[in-house]
């Protein structure tokens, strides 16, 4: 079985800076999300359907995305507007408002679709409701004990963790140590972006890797095989070394 490496926050920082480098990557903030949302996207469609619920009309299509005050709700933002183009009902949740681009136009987009905007008091209904939950709270830049309004939104998905995917880190966890506590929240599955992060080593669920943007050899980093014009690829979840 062939293993992928793990990096550090810092190392997953660097990368971020490299590619975002005039100089360097030439890439913008905006295209790197818009690539990161799609291969959740992706990941969150083929989840739903291999549920078979979307199929059987046994439950509502609904998938619910909750989005932190970082990037990695950026992701978030960025995948419920492909999950509505896809034929999904993507509703998200944005406890904290961020009135900055990328994150103003993304919310123009998802109002302009109809997609649904709820606020922290709908939160259990949705999420009971929901088919998945896309966890996009916090990233690779999350530090120390998670702060208010967001205790609440970890708490609730840790209540339905088995059927919640988390966007790079499962938010809440030291993007290093990991999980801190025995019985905390532990999604199903997690899609890593660029590169597992070192946390993800004690991860015990279906684990992808997308953010198909990183060139080959340039980070030393392990770029999974993509397939075709495939976003995200699913790997062994004991294969993170
Ligand atoms: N190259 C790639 O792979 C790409 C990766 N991308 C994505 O970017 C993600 C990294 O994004 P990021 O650096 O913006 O940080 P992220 O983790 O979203 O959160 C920071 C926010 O959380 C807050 N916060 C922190 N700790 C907290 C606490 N304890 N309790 C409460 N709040 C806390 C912090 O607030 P502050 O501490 O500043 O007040 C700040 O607002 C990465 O994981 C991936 O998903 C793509 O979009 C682009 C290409
Ligand atoms: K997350």
């Amino acid at each position: 079985m062939s293993t992928v490496r793990a990096i550090t926050a810092e190392a997953a920082a660097r990368v971020d800076v490299h590619l975002m480098d005039p100089e360097k990557g030439g890439f913008k903030l905006e295209q790197l999300m818009e690539l990161a949302g799609l291969s959740v996207a992706e990941t969150a469609f083929q989840l739903v359907h291999e549920r078979a619920t979307v199929e059987t009309g046994s439950r509502s299509g609904v998938v619910a995305v909750l989005c932190g005050p970082g990037n990695n709700g950026g992701d978030g933002l960025v995948a419920a507007r492909h999950l509505t183009h896809f034929g999904l009902k993507p509703v998200v949740l944005v406890p904290k408002r961020v009135e900055r681009e990328p994150f103003v136009g993304l919310m123009t987009q998802l109002r302009m679709l109809g997609v649904p905007s709820a606020t922290l008091d709908d939160m259990d209904l949705i999420l009971s409701d929901a088919v998945l939950v896309v966890d996009a709270v916090f990233g690779f830049s999350f530090k120390g004990q998670v702060r208010a309004p967001f205790d609440r939104v970890i708490k609730a998905l840790k209540s339905h963790e088995h059927k919640t995917l988390s966007v790079d880190v499962p938010s809440g966890w030291d993007v290093e140590k990991g999980s801190t506590t025995a019985d905390g929240f532990s999604p199903f599955a997690l899609i890593s972006l660029t590169a597992p992060k070192i946390c993800s080593r004690q991860f015990k669920g279906r684990h992808f890797i997308g953010g198909r943007f990183v060139p080959l050899d340039e980070f030393n980093i392990d770029v999974p095989m993509y397939a075709g014009t495939q976003q995200s690829v699913e790997i062994a979840n004991d294969s993170v070394v």
